[in-house]
């Protein structure tokens, strides 16, 4: 039978120094990418963080690996109790840093992002992991959105990019550093996620 969601051969887009999108990577693996998240998410329910500033987050988060993040200025947390990144999770992670050129990334730290409509991530740098040469592998699922990326500064100019579903952006070196973030995920229905976005992003934390 005609497959309507036939899967496109990947591409990559580089998106600045040391940072590149690699379109429909993680494509042929959503179905088992979205099985970790519900089987993680039914051990460690998905919550809204507040920030240090006393917001509560529109993104809910959980996550796996030896690392936990905490909101803010408390950065990670080993924590014994999380799940571990599974073998899953781990080849996707490390297949990706090395299509982006990343080939000794060993991440441990695995957190998930579930965006509902309206949901945004503001400008930030993700500074709390301790080891900056390693870069941060984000995978992106479900209902696309905006992609803000811009310089070193909060004021630097960002570009947008629309991330669909199965894109994953890797970004280190000159810009491990870049503010990012995603602007508010407008409504629909995704076949696979219905209406969310999902986000895991990889890193090595401790
Ligand atoms: O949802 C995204 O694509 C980005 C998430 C992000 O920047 C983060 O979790 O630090
Ligand atoms: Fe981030």
């Amino acid at each position: 039978m005609f497959d309507f969601f036939e899967d496109e051969a990947p591409w990559q887009e580089p998106l600045a120094s040391g940072a590149v999108i690699l379109r429909r990577f993680v494509q042929g693996d959503d179905d088992a990418l979205f099985r970790e998240i519900n089987r993680i998410a039914t051990q460690s329910p998905f919550i809204h963080r507040i920030t240090p500033g006393g917001v509560k987050m529109s993104v809910a988060m959980t996550g796996c690996g030896a690392a936990q993040w905490l909101s803010g200025r408390d950065g990670y947390l080993s924590n014994a109790e999380s799940l571990p990144l599974s073998d899953t999770l781990l080849a996707v992670a490390q297949r990706a840093a090395i299509a982006a050129d990343y080939p000794d990334f060993v991440p441990d730290s695995c957190l998930i992002n579930r965006y509902a409509v309206g949901s945004k991530m503001t400008l930030h740098q993700d500074k709390n992991e301790r080891d900056l040469h390693q870069p941060i592998v984000s995978v992106s699922l479900g209902l696309p959105a905006v992609f803000l990326f811009g310089g070193r500064q909060r004021s630097d100019k960002t570009n947008k990019v629309l991330l669909e579903h199965g894109d994953v952006v890797v970004w280190g070196r000159e810009s491990r550093l870049c503010f990012h973030g995603i602007s508010p995920l407008k409504p629909g229905i995704h076949p696979l996620t219905g209406p969310y976005r999902f986000n895991i992003t990889f890193r090595k934390a401790l």
